[in-house]
């Protein structure tokens, strides 16, 4: 996940490959719940791993539940529909999906509980909610504001007392979410039949849909008359299935089908698995409406292929309320199309994790489109013309979908970058959004960012590097380890690091065995980071970085680092030979004195045992021949930005090197 401030993202143009989508949101919360009401021991298979799937497992927990997991399958051992822990404070984040039939179940189930969140979900209703359960004779209290969370709930001793009598009624019209939830806790106590009428028009109806299927699964058969009239039969109750897989999530597939449909046809398709058209979610239609924009989509009972079609897209007038969520998606690919788009019956928008119309329509705005919003619908004008786009930095409301959308601007086509705000609030419901789409997007090379960070030993190049790699979700490149590990090969190898062997060791170079991975360093199997950083190592390193077929041998691998989003690359060559097109150069430096004194706390630190003015003595031989070898030597490009740290903090030289990249962006 990239948890950096922001992510830039580089104009993007083909995309193909196979992405394996996280499970749905919608039915791992379900699936946890229903689980965690029936008895014995349930087995989740594929489960989403996300913020709102942590928060009900952690509410489970708490409630007395046997958890046990295993990357992405769980055991969830149930409470039989039995409270056994009667009074917690459960924290519910900015899940809907945790909070609704939580409060639900626990209010019939009765004890002493409280439920709040983050403050963005203390501003979202559940007032129709609370209304219907206090109907049915549970006790609810807003501990807040009315009618929205925190809740306290029961807090009298006894379990209520429950009218089940008269139907139930429940509003329908502002979140399909408090009929599931009455539709998940009411067969806790369904001594009689029980009847919940929905007033005003359902929507989201897909959703119900969703519930009612899993209802089944878990041996509860709702009988329903039109979206009006549901009833849970006397006698039901929670039987676990034993086992149950959880479908891909097709809201999160949206993003890729529109992926298929945007960037151009020529690198292949994009394949979806672990969702496909037989999907029990909703969102699955999204693949009708992106079809009647112009995508080819083929697809199997749990597979998809997307292929760009017509283009530019087709403007659409669409309802949207059956694909609430993944009609977002909708909104950006109308960016591409060949007239105004309208979006209708939204409504909804307004109330999830933030509001989605204000927010899509501000957001698009500033990426230079016309766009009019109103109570229920949104009208984007496209961006018909390369001249109208603008570089952008997307704000994101801690909305993991307005992330994921917008990231599908970068492949505008005036080759732009686009800047994506906050990027880990995709972890609501997909937190490697982003390495998923990267991992399958491709752009020319030249549009891939590369910051050169190049200077003499020990002038804090590989610290700064990584540092500015860090905060910008960046790769990062240590182009002095490659030279290490090939004087290290040779070695192994029973070469002398001289020009007699320089053939034979460039042969070794070409097909170093060499694997970076998690700050390690991987010589054919071996870990050999630390073997590779004492002074010799580094001696070794000068050495054999003098030979000019050594140096030629390992450009390719330099090159290879190159990747999106963008790359930081720290050496002697990597602005002058290297990569010399580079957005940003900088020339590292620092005193002598200042880098032995610097070296020596590092190794003083790692336990050995030297002296300063030995040290000083080795990093002037090795920047003399660094300097002076015939190919590629240590100097600064010219135009590269000089930095002398030697009276300032690795902060300070870090948030240099950022303001003067940022000084170079358009946003
Ligand atoms: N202002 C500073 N900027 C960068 N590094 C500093 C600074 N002050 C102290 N250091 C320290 O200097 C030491 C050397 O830094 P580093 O290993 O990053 O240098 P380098 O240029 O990559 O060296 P080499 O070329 O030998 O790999 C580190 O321990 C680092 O923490
Ligand atoms: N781009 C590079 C990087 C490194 N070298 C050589 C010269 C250095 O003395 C040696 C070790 O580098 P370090 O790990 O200390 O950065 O490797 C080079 O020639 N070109």
């Amino acid at each position: 996940m990239f948890s950096t401030a922001f992510l830039d993202l580089p104009p993007l143009e083909g995309a193909g490959g196979t992405v394996l989508l996280p499970g749905s949101k919608s039915i791992s919360n379900r699936v946890l719940l229903l689980a965690a009401l029936s008895g014995g021991t349930t087995t989740v298979h594929d489960l989403l791993d996300s913020d709102d799937t942590r928060v009900m497992l952690a509410a489970l927990r708490q409630l007395g539940c046997g958890v046990a997991q295993q990357g992405s399958t769980v055991e969830i051992t149930g409470l039989d529909g039995q409270l056994k822990v009667t009074q917690a404070d459960l924290f519910m984040g900015n899940a809907g999906t945790a909070i609704r039939p939580l409060t639900a179940a626990l209010a019939v189930l009765g004890g002493d509980f409280t439920l709040h969140g983050v403050p963005r979900m203390h501003e979202r209703p559940i007032g129709d909610l609370v209304d219907a359960l206090r109907q049915l004779g549970c006790l609810v209290a807003y501990t807040g504001n009315p009618g929205y969370p925190p809740l306290r709930l029961g807090g009298q001793g006894a379990p209520p007392r429950l009218h089940l009598d008269a139907p139930i009624r429940v509003r329908g019209d502002v979140s399909s979410q408090f009929l599931t939830a009455l539709l998940m806790a009411l067969p806790l106590v369904a001594r009689q039949d029980v009847v919940i009428e929905v007033v005003g028009e359902l929507i989201s109806k897909p959703y119900i849909e969703i519930t009612l299927n899993l209802l089944a699964r878990f041996g509860i058969t709702v009988a329903r008359e039109g979206w009006q009239r549901f009833t849970i039969p006397a006698g039901s109750r929670y039987r676990s299935p034993g086992e149950i897989h959880v479908e891909a999530d097709a809201s999160s597939a949206s993003y890729f089908i529109a992926l298929g449909a945007i960037a151009t046809g020529d690198s292949g398709t994009i394949r979806i698995e672990g969702v496909g058209e037989a999907s029990i979610q909703g969102d699955i239609r999204f693949v009708e409406a992106a079809r009647l924009m112009g995508a080819q989509v083929a697809g199997g009972p749990n597979w998809l292929e997307i292929r760009r079609g017509t283009w530019p897209l087709k403007a659409i007038d669409l309802d949207c309320n059956h694909i609430p969520d993944a009609a977002m998606t909708l909104a950006v690919m109308a960016l591409y199309a060949d007239g105004p788009t309208t979006l209708r019956n939204i409504a909804s928008w307004r109330v999830k994790e933030t509001d989605r119309i204000a927010a899509m329509a501000t957001e698009m705005r500033k990426l230079g489109a016309t766009v009019e919003e109103g109570a229920d619908f949104i009208r984007v004008q496209p961006l018909a013309n390369p001249a109208d786009w603008r570089a952008a930095s997307i704000h994101t409301y801690d909305d993991h979908r307005v992330a994921m959308c917008f990231s599908l601007a970068a492949f505008n086509p005036a080759g732009l970058p686009v800047r994506v705000e906050d990027p880990k609030c995709v972890a609501k419901t997909f937190p490697d959004y982003f390495e998923t789409l990267l991992s399958v997007s491709h752009t020319a090379t030249r549009h891939i960012p590369v910051i050169c960070v190049d200077g003499p030993t020990a002038s804090g190049k590989g610290t700064v590097a990584v540092a500015v790699a860090a905060r910008l979700g960046y790769h990062f490149l240590d182009s002095g380890a490659m030279y290490r590990v090939t004087a290290l090969a040779a070695s192994r190898a029973g070469l002398a690091i001289d020009t007699a062997h320089e053939a034979a060791i460039a042969t070794l170079a070409q097909t170093l065995p060499v694997r970076f991975e998690g700050g390690k360093v991987w010589l054919a199997g071996d870990d050999v980071t630390e073997q590779i950083r004492t002074e010799e190592a580094g001696m070794n390193a000068s050495r054999v970085s003098a030979l000019p077929s050594v140096r030629t041998a390992l450009v390719a691998l330099q090159h290879s680092f190159r990747r999106l989003p963008g790359l930081v690359a720290d050496g002697r060559d990597m602005g002058t030979v290297i990569f010399p097109q580079a957005s940003l150069k900088v020339y590292l430096t620092a005193s002598a004195a200042c880098r032995a004194e610097r070296r020596h706390k590092q190794l003083i630190s790692k336990g050995i045992s030297t002296t300063i003015d030995s040290l000083r003595a080795d990093l002037e031989a090795r920047d003399a021949r660094d300097s002076s070898r015939s190919v590629s030597p240590l100097k600064p490009a010219q135009d590269a930005l000089l930095l002398d740290n030697s009276e300032i903090s690795i902060t300070q030289s870090v948030d240099q090197v950022l303001a003067w990249w940022e000084g170079r962006q358009p946003f």
